[in-house]
């Protein structure tokens, strides 16, 4: 690869958050991009998000949830620390700041969510009152409107230490995203992948977003958009379609990762199919639905329609009635 930008010298920086899981993604960019021929490097950075999985940590006041993974990352892509950051696309709030822009979106791996149980192994042969290791918002409120009478433990930390914890009997089951296990090598843990209809995913799970410095606030012009065109071969775009339009939806209804909501898009028959949910925190209300559009709508459009048709259905009155969340 001969351009002036491409030197052992002056490397495509990439950075990432130094858990197991943030690295192998970062990594498989890595060595993508050296096997295209491009001088690549590492940078692990630490961020709010990862300091608040260490035992003790006091939550700021003035965190809003948002981003908490991303922050210091942006600051080194702003000042040129780094050049590229590779996120869980889950992890991103659903509006960039104007110095930042998604330059791709690889090809999604399994976007659905999985029980990991030991030997309960699926959610209805679990006992009553079974205690679920999760703390997000909307995987609670689903399975409590599959099986009102689970409990839940506040497990976190990093893949191999939710499944420690398990291992240890902190818990009776995990529910994870399916593409975390798959990539670190740990599917066996998993007996059972919920179909979108039965447990719907957070909208761009298991996909991934390559974040670049935008065309408008470049930190070196022409290099920067060197680094763009090098990523751009990542882009998948039905990827790219089914969670521009999930965000949307997501967008739509005024969330982050912090309310009950579901939502996934795929190619189905020659047309978009999206399924999403919103939930009451209790999982007692819900309103879901399963519509389609042609190949030819604008992604927007469609977001847009889904979380209306949403609302029309009283999605704000159960989005409305949520104490504020803390994360
Ligand atoms: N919220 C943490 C997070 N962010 C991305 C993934 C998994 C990978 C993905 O969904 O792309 C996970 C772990 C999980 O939810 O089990």
């Amino acid at each position: 690869m001969s351009s002036e930008f491409n030197h052992p010298k002056n490397p495509i920086r990439i950075g990432s958050r130094g858990s197991q899981l943030a690295l192998w993604q970062a990594n498989h960019i890595l060595y993508a991009l050296r096997d295209a021929g491009y001088h690549v490097e590492l940078e692990v950075i630490r961020t709010t998000g990862d300091r608040m999985q260490q035992p003790g940590f006091v939550v700021p006041a003035n965190l809003d949830g948002k981003g908490i993974f991303i922050k210091e990352i942006e600051e080194a892509l702003e000042e040129g620390h780094i050049d590229l950051a590779v996120h869980s696309l889950k992890d991103l709030p659903t509006k960039l700041a104007p110095q930042f822009t998604l330059a791709a979106i690889p090809k999604r791996a399994d976007a659905r969510d999985v029980w990991v149980c030991e030997p309960y192994w699926s959610l209805n042969t679990l006992p009553e009152g079974g205690r679920i290791g999760t703390t997000s918002p909307r995987r609670r409120a689903q399975l409590l409107a599959l099986r009102p009478d689970v409990e839940f433990v506040d497990i976190r930390g990093n893949i191999d230490t939710r499944l420690k914890k398990l291992a240890a009997g902190q818990c009776d089951a995990l529910v994870l995203a399916a593409a975390g296990l798959d990539r670190l090598k740990r599917a066996e843990w998993v007996h059972h992948r919920f179909s979108p209809e039965e447990l719907c995913p957070a909208p761009g799970q298991g996909a991934l977003a390559l974040e670049t410095r935008s065309a408008e606030y470049p930190v070196d012009e022409a290099r920067d958009a060197y680094i763009r065109q090098a990523v751009a071969f990542f882009n998948h775009p039905e990827t790219r379609f089914c969670v521009e339009a999930e965000r949307v939806a997501l967008d739509a209804l005024g969330g982050g990762c912090s309310i009950p909501i579901g939502v996934h898009c795929v190619p189905e028959f020659e047309r978009w199919r999206m399924f999403a949910q919103v939930l009451a925190l209790d999982g007692e209300a819900m309103v879901q639905i399963d519509t389609d559009a042609a190949l030819d709508v604008a992604p927007d459009c469609f977001g847009q329609r889904v979380a209306d048709e949403l609302k029309s259905k009283g999605a704000l009155g159960l989005l409305a009635a949520m104490p504020e969340l803390s994360n």
